[in-house]
């Protein structure tokens, strides 16, 4: 069966493709596409990867009601502060010269970022569990739902911190557990499916 556009079928086309559709199994619909959680979660990875952080890659990815994606952001430093320049060290004796006071978290750059009017009653979806900051950025922007893959800092304060102000306000979080284990992109497929 084909597909039109919109995903849908019209009747005449059904009809002139019922006989072939028989023999020829590649004109009925994929199975194997990304489900949205997939989808939204794997565009977080995706971005993540733009961090020049040496350690720890975060990426974020807002979705609104209809489930279109209104912001991405991911874990650098600010518009200015050349990636270069300032440091990327965690454990330096001297704060000044570690990236802690320097880097923005990819959920406030996703939420600063978004091209949409207001991220109101959306998702977001992260791959690291929300600090307290963030908690506060998400709650203040009116995301109603956090989406999370890794909750590694679970005991950190700042994680409890972050969970208390989410269950005062109503914010719901969920841990994602995806059935697939990789999400491969491939450059040289385009070319290899049939013409
Ligand atoms: O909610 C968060 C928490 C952390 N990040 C970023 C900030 C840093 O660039 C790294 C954390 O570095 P570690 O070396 O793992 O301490 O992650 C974020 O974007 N969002
Ligand atoms: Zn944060």
């Amino acid at each position: 069966m084909k597909m039109n556009g919109s995903n849908t079928v019209t009747s005449s086309e059904e009809n002139q493709n019922s006989s072939s559709d028989h023999q020829n199994h590649e004109s009925s619909k994929r199975e194997e596409y990304l489900d949205w959680h997939d989808f939204f979660m794997g565009t977080a990875f995706l971005v993540a990867k733009r961090s020049k952080d040496p350690v720890s890659q975060v990426g974020a990815c807002i979705v609104n009601s209809e489930k279109k994606i209104v912001a991405t952001g991911y874990n650098g430093m600010p518009i200015g502060c050349s990636d270069d320049d300032f440091p990327w060290d965690k454990n330096t004796s001297d704060p000044l010269e570690s990236k802690y006071f320097y880097v923005c978290h990819a959920e406030m750059n996703a939420v600063l970022n978004k091209n949409s009017a207001s991220v109101t009653n959306c998702t977001i979806y992260v791959g690291l569990f929300p600090c307290n900051e963030c908690a506060k950025i998400i709650i203040q922007s009116g995301i109603r739902e956090v989406i999370y893959m890794s909750d590694k800092h679970a005991h950190k304060k700042e994680t409890i911190a972050a969970k208390r102000m989410f269950d005062a306000s109503g914010v719901k979080y969920w841990q994602y557990i995806p059935e697939i284990q990789k999400l491969v992109i491939d450059f040289n497929e385009i070319n290899l499916s049939e013409q």
